[in-house]
C-alpha cells in the first residue's frame, strides 16, 4: 500500500500497518449501516469496504505464496548441499570396500604429518597386504578375491578408531593414519587385525578359503625428512614382514635403514 496512504491512515487510528487498515474497515461498515448517511454514501462505502477486503485477502494470498516459495527454495538449497556432501564423498571412496581411496588418504598423509609436526604428537602409519593374494584369485577366481578384499576391509573398519584415516590402498593393499598413536601401539593394531583376519574362515562354496596380511608399521619420528619419507619406512617394514615368512607385523624401527 502506498506510503501516503498508510501515513493518513495512521494519523486518522493511531494504529499501524494491517492494525489500522482492520479499523477503518470496521469503521466504514458501521457508518454505512447507519440512518443518518445517504444511501449512494452507503453503497460507495461498503464498495470502498470490500474492494480494501480484497485487496487485503489477495496481499495474505501472495505473502503465504511468497512463504512457500522461500519454504522451496531453502528445502532445496538443503537438497543441493547433501548431494554435494554425498558426491565429495563418492570422489574420496573407494567403490568396492567404502574405506577412503588412495588419493584422498594421501592427502591426509600430508595433512596429519604437519600436524604432528606442528603439535608433537605420536602418529603411526600402517600398511599391510593380502598374502600370496594372486593365488587366491587363481585358484577360486576374481569375484572370490573381490570378496576377500571386502572382507579384510571390514576387519580394518570396525577394528580401527573413528579418528583413524583408513584407505584400500590399491588392488590387494590397505593403509591406516593412527593419529594419537605410537609405534607399540600400532603393532598392538596390527597384531589384532593380523588375528582377526586370520581367524575369519570364509568359504567359496564347500572350500574353505584360508588368508593371512602381512603388515608394516611406522611412527612418524623427527628423522623423516617428509610424509613419502614416512611411507616409505612403513613399506619397508612390510617388506620385512613379507620376507620373513608373511602373517605377521613388522615395525620401522627395527627394519634396517
Ligand atoms: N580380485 C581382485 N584381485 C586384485 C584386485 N586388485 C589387484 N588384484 C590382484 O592381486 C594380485 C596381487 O599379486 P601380488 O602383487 O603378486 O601379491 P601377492 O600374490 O599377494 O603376493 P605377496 O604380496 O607377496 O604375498 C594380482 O594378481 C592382482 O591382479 C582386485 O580389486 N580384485
Amino acid at each position: 500500500m502506498n506510503r501516503l496512504l498508510l501515513r493518513q491512515l495512521k494519523r486518522a487510528t493511531q494504529l499501524e500497518g494491517e492494525a489500522a487498515v482492520e479499523r477503518l474497515l470496521a469503521e466504514l461498515k458501521l457508518r454505512a449501516r447507519t440512518e443518518s448517511f445517504p444511501s449512494d454514501m452507503n453503497r460507495f462505502l461498503l464498495g470502498v469496504g470490500e474492494l480494501l477486503e480484497r485487496v487485503s485477502a489477495s496481499y495474505d494470498h501472495h505473502e503465504r505464496d511468497v512463504e512457500l516459495h522461500s519454504l522451496s527454495l531453502a528445502l532445496s538449497s538443503e537438497e543441493l548441499e547433501a548431494a554435494q556432501r554425498e558426491l565429495l564423498r563418492l570422489s574420496r571412496s573407494d567403490r568396492m570396500t567404502q574405506l577412503w581411496n588412495r588419493g584422498y588418504w594421501q592427502e591426509r598423509l600430508q595433512e596429519e604429518f604437519q600436524r604432528a609436526r606442528r603439535f608433537g604428537q605420536p602418529v603411526s602409519l600402517l600398511i599391510f597386504d593380502i598374502d600370496h593374494f594372486k593365488r587366491i584369485n587363481d585358484q577360486y577366481g576374481h569375484p572370490v578375491g573381490d570378496q576377500v578384499i571386502c572382507l579384510v576391509a571390514d576387519v580394518l573398519r570396525t577394528c580401527s578408531r573413528q579418528v583413524d584415516i583408513c584407505a584400500r590402498y590399491g588392488g590387494e593393499e590397505f593403509a591406516a593414519i593412527l593419529p594419537g598413536t605410537n609405534e607399540d601401539g600400532a603393532f598392538h593394531f596390527g597384531e589384532s587385525l593380523r588375528l582377526k583376519t586370520e581367524a575369519l574362515g570364509f568359504s567359496a562354496g564347500e572350500q574353505a578359503v584360508p588368508f593371512t596380511i602381512s603388515i608394516g608399521v611406522a611412527e612418524l619420528d623427527d628423522s623423516f625428512p617428509d610424509a613419502g619419507n614416512w611411507l616409505v619406512r612403513a613399506d619397508h617394514a612390510l617388506y620385512d614382514a613379507k620376507r620373513s615368512g608373511r602373517n605377521r607385523t613388522c615395525r620401522s624401527s627395527q627394519s634396517p635403514r
